[in-house]
């Protein structure tokens, strides 16, 4: 089923399997069609995502993903050691990039061993190096496909409700110091995921049935309700998001 929203379009599918199983097929089409040019994704955390890894972590599909010419970024992290439970990096390194023959060199996490004003600077500095540039164009998108996901206090990425992050225009990666989740966090901004050629929000349960709600009616208390693209923007859901 889809339907219009706001924001984007939004495509339910019958539970977090299917949208993990959906996107994990069109991202395989759509790193194959990348030939070139690197293929640049910034990855989300999340339960749903989660998934999705595990899913291209399967022999048959990692055959045939080009991982070489594949660049992994993250949209946010928690400034955590690396090895903690709480790391998007341990969780993807977990489900996905320990089974797969992705090039290490081509997996940019976001460091928390340095204050976090520094890694998010050097984090910006990888991500212009990448890019070849230090403003963003957009008839040229710094990632092909940025994945989000949909906290239940309306919050994408690391970008939090009533954040000073929110309203950053200039930086890449910033901090955010969320007053109602635990630990630091590192995050691109708006203006970096602005400059992609396709965001994709994957939201599942019944939990994300009110901040979903709330993006959908342009809720300017709601972080997600701001997400934009150069390209396209769809939100994968499952029935208890949209109730
Ligand atoms: O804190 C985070 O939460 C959001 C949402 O995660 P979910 O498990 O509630 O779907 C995630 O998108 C983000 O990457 C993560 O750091």
């Amino acid at each position: 089923m889809t339907q219009d929203v706001t924001t984007g379009r939004v495509v339910v599918l019958d539970n977090g399997e299917a949208i993990a199983r959906h996107v994990a097929d069109w991202l395989l089409d759509k790193a194959l069609a990348k030939t070139g040019a690197p293929f640049v994704v910034a990855l989300s955390g999340g339960s749903t995502p989660k998934r999705l890894y595990e899913l291209m972590a399967e022999p048959a599909y990692a055959a045939r993903f080009p991982w070489a010419n594949t660049q992994f970024f993250f949209g946010d992290e928690r400034f955590v050691p690396v090895d903690d439970p709480a790391s998007n990096f341990s969780m993807v390194t977990t489900a996905l990039l320990s089974h797969v023959p992705m090039p290490p060199a081509n997996v940019h996490r976001m460091k928390t061993e340095g204050a976090p004003e520094v890694e998010a600077a050097s984090y910006e500095a990888a991500l212009k190096a990448l890019y070849g540039a230090d403003a963003l164009d957009p008839s040229r998108p710094l990632f092909d496909v940025v994945l989000l996901g949909l906290g239940d206090n309306g919050h994408t990425a690391s970008l939090f409700p009533r954040q000073p992050v929110l309203r950053e225009e200039t930086k890449w990666v910033a901090t955010c110091v969320p007053d109602d989740a635990p630990h630091t966090r590192l995050t691109l901004t708006y203006p970096a995921i602005q400059s992609s050629r396709h965001v994709v929000f994957m939201v599942t349960g019944a939990a994300k049935q009110g901040a979903f709600t709330r993006v959908r009616d342009a809720d300017p208390d709601e972080p997600a309700s701001f997400i934009t693209t150069e390209g396209d923007l769809v939100w994968y859901v499952d029935p208890a998001v949209v109730g």
